[in-house]
C-alpha cells in the first residue's frame, strides 16, 4: 500500500486538496478530525484533558476555542496537550492503515499538519505540500470566526516555517491561484501513486495474513 502523506500549515489548503484525494475514491485520514473526535462527546481524551487543563471541558466535551486561547502563545501548555494527543491519534492512524492494507487499498492519503514536525513523514511513500504566499494565508485565516492576525501569528510561531517545509517536501503545491491546478496536479499524483508499491505498509507484525 503506497502512503502519500499530505500537509501544509494552517489555511494553506490541506483539507481542500483532502477533499480532492477524496473524490478520486482515495480514503484519507483527517489528523485535525481524529483530534475534535477524541474531545467531542463520549472522546477518549475528554477527561484526560480536563484533568489537565481543569475548566476546558463543556457539557461533557471540549470547548476547543478556550482551550486553543489556552495553549497557542504557551509552548509548554501545547507541548501537555500534544502528550496527551498524538499518542492517541497515532492508535487511530495505525488503526486506519491496518484497515485500508486488509481491504487492498493500493493507496492511501494521511492528512496531517504537523507531518514534519513529529517525523511523520518517515512513515509516508510521498510527501505533498501545500502552499500559498503569506497575504493568502492570512486572508484565508481572517475570514474565520474568532480568529485575529495576532492569533494567526502565534499559531505559525508553533509551526515549522513554510519554506522549510517547501525544501522537506517531495511535492509542493501552490493553491494561491485556484483550485483548478490543484485538482489536476492531484490527478497526476495519484494516477502515478496508485500503481507504486509502497515500502511502509504492510508492517508484516500487525497486518494478519
Ligand atoms: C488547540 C486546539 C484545541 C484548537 O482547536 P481548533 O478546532 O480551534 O483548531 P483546529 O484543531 O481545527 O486546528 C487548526 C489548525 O491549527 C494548527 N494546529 C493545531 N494544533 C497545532 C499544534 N499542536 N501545533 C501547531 N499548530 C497546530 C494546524 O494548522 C491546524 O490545522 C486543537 O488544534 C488541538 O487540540 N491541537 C493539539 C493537537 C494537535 O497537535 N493537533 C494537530 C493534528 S495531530
Ligand atoms: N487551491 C485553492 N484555490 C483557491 N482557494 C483555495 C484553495 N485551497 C483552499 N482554498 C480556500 O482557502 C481556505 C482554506 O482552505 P482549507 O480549509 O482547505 O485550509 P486548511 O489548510 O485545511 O486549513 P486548516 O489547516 O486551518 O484547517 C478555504 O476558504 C478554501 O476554499
Amino acid at each position: 500500500m503506497f502512503i502519500i502523506g499530505l500537509t501544509g500549515s494552517i489555511g494553506m489548503g490541506k483539507s481542500t486538496a483532502s477533499s480532492m484525494f477524496r473524490r478520486l475514491g482515495v480514503a484519507v485520514q483527517d489528523s485535525d478530525a481524529a483530534v475534535h473526535k477524541l474531545m467531542a462527546h463520549g472522546g477518549r481524551a475528554v477527561s484526560l484533558v480536563e484533568r489537565a487543563f481543569p475548566g476546558v471541558a463543556r457539557d461533557g466535551q471540549i470547548d476547543r476555542a478556550l482551550l486553543g486561547s489556552r495553549v497557542f502563545g504557551d509552548p509548554a501548555a501545547l507541548k501537555c496537550l500534544e502528550g496527551i494527543l498524538h499518542p492517541l491519534v497515532a492508535q487511530e492512524r495505525e488503526h486506519f492503515l491496518r484497515q485500508q492494507a486488509l481491504q487492498g487499498r493500493p493507496l492511501v492519503v494521511l492528512d496531517v499538519p504537523l507531518l514534519f514536525e513529529t517525523g511523520g513523514d518517515r512513515d509516508c511513500d510521498l510527501t505533498v505540500l501545500v502552499t500559498a504566499p503569506p497575504f493568502v494565508q492570512e486572508s484565508r485565516v481572517l475570514r474565520r470566526p474568532g480568529m485575529s492576525l495576532e492569533k494567526l501569528n502565534r499559531i505559525r510561531t508553533q509551526q515549522m516555517p513554510d519554506r522549510e517545509k517547501r525544501q522537506r517536501a517531495d511535492i509542493v503545491l501552490e493553491t494561491g491561484l485556484g483550485k483548478r491546478p490543484v485538482w489536476l496536479a492531484i490527478q497526476a499524483i495519484v494516477r502515478q501513486s496508485v500503481h507504486r508499491k509502497g515500502a511502509h505498509w504492510p508492517r508484516r507484525a500487525k497486518v494478519p495474513g
